[in-house]
């Protein structure tokens, strides 16, 4: 039987607000979500029988916490019918737990290809919609276009992100979401500005202060970076990216960063290489 493959890209947060807390917990922002060159890669194989398998060396979880498989169990969950099972494999590349949003991508990834697979034929706002309750960072992989996102990161509008290079640096800690989103020194109340109304200049990442604070290789890194251009935190970190023209110039900052920090030249990107690879396939 033929293997589907697919690419599974990170995301950055060009800047993150946080403008207010729901009554559950969650947090309110205001965020651009780019895609960027550097991708995980799934590839997935219908089987004879109706078990669904993973393989996923690397991952620090069980392949029943792996978020591909909770996509792929809650996607199975929205048909009435019997589906075929799936033989899937993960091959990372994006750092776990650096704000790059790699698992939600993954489980983003699945849905597209079991989508397409099964050939359920359910829209983009069907996927987002089965995708949310596994994380706020899943639905804009299933859509597959940079946005300016609101709501707990689920409610999108167009807009045009900037062609542009990174150096992407992964200071070497792992930051936790939920224990920076419950820190009471986190800022929730940034006011909303309009989607048409973001630059990379006036905005900021709300969680880069306190990251900062409590990860000083964080800000170690930060620091070095900010010698070679404007320099950010992607989510709630450890990631930081530093903003170049060219690729040219990425490339020569990179050779002369400390070889003890781990950093890439990455490609920011309007569209998901994974939504885009699968429409192309559709046509
Ligand atoms: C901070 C961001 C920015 O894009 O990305 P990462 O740094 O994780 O990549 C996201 O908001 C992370 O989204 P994601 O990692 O999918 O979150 P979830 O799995 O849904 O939730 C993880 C934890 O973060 C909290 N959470 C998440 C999103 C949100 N808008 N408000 C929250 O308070 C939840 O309460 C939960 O304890
Ligand atoms: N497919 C997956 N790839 C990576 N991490 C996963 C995956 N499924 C579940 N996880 C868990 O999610 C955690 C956060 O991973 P990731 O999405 O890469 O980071 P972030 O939310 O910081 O962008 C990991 O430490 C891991 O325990």
């Amino acid at each position: 039987m033929a293997t589907l493959t697919l690419p599974s890209p990170a995301k950055l947060n060009l800047f993150l607000h946080i403008t207010g807390r729901r009554a559950d917990g969650y947090h309110q922002l205001q965020t651009v979500f780019q895609f960027i060159d550097l991708c995980d890669s799934l590839s997935f194989r219908l089987r004879d029988d109706d078990q669904i398998t993973l393989s996923a060396p690397g991952v620090d979880v069980s392949p029943e916490q792996n978020l591909v498989m909770q996509a792929a169990r809650a996607l199975a969950q929205t048909q009435h019918q019997a589906l075929p099972g799936v033989a899937i494999e993960l091959t990372k590349a994006i750092p776990t737990g650096g704000g790059l949003g790699g698992g939600s991508s993954n489980a983003a990834t699945t849905l597209l290809a079991l989508n397409h697979l099964w050939q359920l034929q359910l829209s983009s706002a069907e996927l987002q919609r089965i995708a949310l309750p596994l994380g706020a960072d899943i639905p804009i992989f299933v859509h597959g276009e940079a946005a300016f996102a609101e709501g707990i990161g689920e409610r999108f509008s167009a807009t045009e992100t900037p062609a542009t290079w990174y150096i992407l640096a992964h200071p070497d800690v792992h930051v936790s979401t939920p224990r920076l989103y419950q820190h009471p020194d986190l800022p929730r109340q940034h006011p909303p500005i309009a989607a048409t109304n973001w630059q990379q200049q006036t905005t900021t990442n709300d969680f880069e202060a306190l990251v900062c604070k409590l990860y000083p290789e964080v800000a170690n890194a930060r620091a070095t970076l900010l010698e070679y251009g404007p320099t950010r935190l992607t989510g709630s970190g450890a990631c930081l990216f530093t903003q170049f023209a060219s690729k040219a110039a990425a490339q020569q900052a990179l050779q002369q960063l400390p070889q003890s920090l781990n950093a890439w030249v990455v490609r920011g990107l309007q569209h998901s290489p994974a939504a885009k690879a699968l429409s192309e396939l559709s046509e």
